[in-house]
């Protein structure tokens, strides 16, 4: 079944999912199907494709929330609002897309945190299935399409699963494909402003980010078309400024006010 809910934002609240070439007005593209519970998955499996194969255990396990620290009072409102949401999720999987450096492994993983859920980031998927470290190296010695296989077998793979929290590639949403899988959960777009964005990325540098590592002058000018592409498909929102923790807690509420809009209209 596919869904969507829109939201509107106040201009200087974060709000969610879009696209970034327009303003306030917010829109989750959020949709869902029943699915069977699996334990484990074997990732790649398809020996028709290029692509490898990897086993992945779905136990839970540790976020690792690293640098989301986030205060007690924004703890309190996580784990409250966590609470509101999973009796509506049925133990869905939660996709997080959005362009490189938006902080869908960041909030991701605080998602995960609280509802606790397993994390997943599908880039670091694709790497164990095709036994190579990181994704950079993929592109060097393989190819995006390569790289792009890869990724929708882990994407067809984990949609099959349930209670993950999933930071997909910033590129993941280019093939539709990649959309059928996802719309198996829930699917959340961070959108980020361009500017902000690029400052992140500056911050960390591109080595990790070969779409941006292989472009002069402003990285974003090249890929920037595709979130404008989607957010016309998909609806759009606004992010500015505002800490993982406040987002992750925008995330909580935008899906527990869709889930619940949804219980509504079928009872
Ligand atoms: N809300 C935020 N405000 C400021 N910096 C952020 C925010 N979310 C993420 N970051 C930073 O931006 C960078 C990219 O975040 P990351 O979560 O890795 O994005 P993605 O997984 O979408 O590529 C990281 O250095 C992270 O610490
Ligand atoms: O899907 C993509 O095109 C990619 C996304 C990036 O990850 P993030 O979106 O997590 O930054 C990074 O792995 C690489 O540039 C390839």
């Amino acid at each position: 079944m596919d869904a969507g809910v829109g939201l509107r934002a106040k201009p200087s609240v974060w709000a969610g999912l879009g696209n970034p070439h327009r303003s306030s007005t917010a829109r989750v593209p959020v949709s869902f199907a029943a699915e069977k519970p699996v334990r484990s998955l074997v990732l790649g499996s398809d020996c028709r494709s290029r692509c490898a194969k990897l086993k992945v255990s779905c136990s839970r396990k540790a976020a690792g929330i690293e640098k989301a620290y986030y205060s007690a009072d924004e703890a309190l409102v996580l784990k409250q609002k966590a609470e509101d949401v999973i009796p509506y999720l049925n133990d869905r999987c939660i996709y997080l897309v959005g362009m490189m450096g938006s902080g869908k492994t960041t909030v991701g993983k605080i998602l995960a945190e609280v509802l606790g859920y397993s994390f997943f980031d599908s880039d670091k998927l694709v790497e164990k299935a095709v036994g190579i470290s990181s994704v950079a190296e993929i592109f060097q010695l393989h190819s995006e399409a390569f790289f792009r296989d890869n990724e929708s077998e882990v994407l067809r793979d984990l949609s099959s699963m349930h209670r993950l929290v999933v930071a997909t590639g910033g590129g993941a949403v280019i093939r539709p494909i990649n959309w059928n899988y996802m719309k198996k959960g829930l699917t959340i777009w961070l959108d980020v402003p361009l500017d902000a964005l690029a400052r992140r990325i500056a911050a960390v540098g591109t080595a990790s980010r070969p779409l941006l590592h292989q472009e002069s002058g402003d990285p974003y000018a090249k890929v920037a078309h595709l979130v404008h592409d989607i957010a016309v498909k998909q609806g759009h929102n606004d992010v500015t400024i505002l800490t993982p923790s406040a987002i992750a807690i925008e995330a909580l509420l935008k899906m527990e006010s869709f889930l619940t809009e949804k219980a509504m209209v079928r009872n």
